[in-house]
């Protein structure tokens, strides 16, 4: 059982602390925008740990905070990465606990290392030519999804031709990785990468159905960083 702050109560907050609550963990905050000024370091003191799934604007203040603090923080808020390595210095000097993934997900952890499999193997093979589409609900904030960015690190990474990746219709030069990010309805987040040639194509898709995928990797990560010290991702966890 552990006592939780949750930072962030949206979507992603409500459907954490259901199943918290449900396997016997306590929630002893909850911020929102309308209550963000109750994030103080005494009230995160009363935390084992805090989970930040709020805004792009707002994560990078919420882990400092947490880490001041001297409460292990997960946070899986996409959109604020420009200040990642920020975060993870400011962990490193306060000795603290940081566990971030841009997708909690354990399906799509293992799509990741599909991902990085067909890229390898794609090293070999100039003839197919990768693309990325994301797609999701209405309400998001951030283009390209966390997600699809880590997709497309993990290409890069195997891949000499691309020197980075660029926005389909944000005039891409041919050495960027195109990714397409489409908004319809309530989509909770599909993921597909798929390499072309002339001749044929090979896709990988993850379609998520129900946000419960990624609030149980989340909770996971909380409690599997509790008592720990460092910079963790899912990686470390799960062993992927
Ligand atoms: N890593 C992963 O596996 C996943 C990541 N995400 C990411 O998580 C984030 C949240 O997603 P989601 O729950 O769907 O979004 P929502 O918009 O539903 O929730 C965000 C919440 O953050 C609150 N908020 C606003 N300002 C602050 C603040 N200063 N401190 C704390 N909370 C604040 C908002 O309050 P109010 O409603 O009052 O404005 C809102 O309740 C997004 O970046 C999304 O991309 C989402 C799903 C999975
Ligand atoms: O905003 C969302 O909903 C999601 N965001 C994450 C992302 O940006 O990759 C993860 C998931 O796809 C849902």
């Amino acid at each position: 059982m552990a006592k939780i702050a949750l930072l962030g109560y949206g979507k992603m907050g409500k459907t954490i602390a259901k199943l918290a609550e449900a396997a016997g963990d306590e929630v002893v905050l909850r911020i929102g925008a309308d209550n963000a000024e109750e994030l103080t370091p005494e009230a995160l003191m009363a935390a084992d740990v805090a989970i930040d799934f709020s805004l792009p604007a707002a994560a990078f203040g919420n882990i400092s905070l947490c880490l001041d603090a001297g409460v292990a923080v997960v946070s899986g808020t996409t959109g604020w990465l420009s200040r990642f390595e920020e975060a993870v210095a400011h962990c490193r000097e306060q000795g603290g606990a940081f566990f971030y993934a841009s997708n909690f997900s354990v399906g799509v952890n293992l799509f990741f290392a599909l991902n990085r499999h067909l890229a390898r193997l794609m090293a070999e093979w100039p003839a197919y030519q990768p693309e990325l589409t994301e797609i999701h609900h209405t309400q998001k904030l951030d283009a390209p999804s966390g997600t699809a960015i880590s997709l497309a690190e993990d290409i890069l990474a195997h891949h000499a031709r691309f020197e980075g990746w660029g926005l389909t219709g944000d005039g891409l030069s041919p050495n960027q990785l195109p990714i397409t990010a489409e908004r319809e309805g309530d989509v909770k987040g599909t993921h597909e990468v798929r390499w072309a040639s002339d001749v044929d194509a090979i896709s990988i898709r993850h379609e998520a159905h129900t946000r419960e995928g990624f609030a149980r990797g989340a909770l996971q990560a909380a409690h599997w960083l509790i008592g720990k010290k460092g910079v963790f991702g899912m990686s470390d966890m799960l062993g992927l």
